[in-house]
């Protein structure tokens, strides 16, 4: 997250951190969010069939052991089916993780809502972005959690040819760019928005930035509306 802020610990007790194996160590590779006792919720360019992954859940200081972490091994990964990693302008960049178990939740560890089907995030509605992505392009990644407010681009700007142009689709939610932006390292989190009901609602899961720099102006961080898949979700978590 570029421009961001510490969050405060815990505050986004959904949000995990996806970690690949590599030798004997795990690294933190993308984030995710916790939608089901047993699912998280990812972007489909963190998966790579093969590779072993774990998620660590109630983290704060990726540094640090607080106590308060919860590992899980991924008992399976389902990637939608019409995800192409050559073509992260066709959309559909998501993933469902399978834990082998679930987590006991608690204050640091709750699932997070997900929207209504075709529920479209409206213009300049305050979303937060929260992950551990580089703190600027190119730069170090942080060890706490961080967070940014992001407003909301409609689509009709965001597809202006000057800013994404038709590589943005309508399964897809931009937000924040210039100053604030996701970075290298925040794929697969939530765009964190509060509902009427005050509850938060996770619109978003944090798909690409400008290859050029993370914060470019007129180059919002582009997420895969959630609100576009429902039937996708609720299928795959039923079956499998
Ligand atoms: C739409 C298409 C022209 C396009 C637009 C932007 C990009 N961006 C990028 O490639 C930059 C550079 C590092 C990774 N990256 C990204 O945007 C990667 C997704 C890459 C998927 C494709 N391999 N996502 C992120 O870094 C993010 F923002 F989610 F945290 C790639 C392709």
């Amino acid at each position: 997250v570029v421009n961001g802020e510490d969050a405060r610990a815990h505050s986004w007790p959904w949000q995990i951190s996806l970690q690949f194996k590599h030798g004997s160590r795990y690294h933190h590779t993308c984030g995710g969010t916790l939608i089901a006792p047993r699912w998280i919720l990812t972007a489909g360019h963190c998966i790579f069939p093969g590779d072993v992954y774990r998620v660590v859940l109630g983290e704060h200081d990726l540094s640090v052991q607080e106590g308060t972490e919860q590992i899980r091994d991924v008992l399976r990964t389902v990637s939608h089916p019409n995800w192409n990693i050559d073509c992260v302008a066709c959309g559909n960049d998501m993933a469902l993780l399978k834990l082998d178990k679930a987590p006991i939740m608690n204050e640091n560890v709750q699932p997070a809502c997900l929207p209504e089907a075709g529920e479209i995030p409206a213009h300049d509605e305050q979303c937060y972005i929260s992950g551990w992505g580089n703190l600027y392009t190119h730069g170090p990644m942080p060890d706490k959690l961080q967070q940014a407010l992001l407003p909301v681009v409609e689509h009709s700007v965001c597809s202006r040819s000057d800013w994404w142009g038709n590589y943005v689709k309508p399964t897809m939610v931009c937000a924040g760019g210039d100053v604030q932006s996701g970075c290298n390292g925040d794929s697969g989190g939530p765009l964190n928005c509060k509902g009427k009901d005050g509850k938060w609602y996770i619109q978003g899961v944090t798909s690409f930035v400008s290859s050029r720099t993370c914060n470019e102006v007129k180059k919002p961080t582009v997420f895969t509306r959630t609100s576009a898949f429902t039937d996708w979700l609720s299928d795959v978590m039923l079956n499998y």
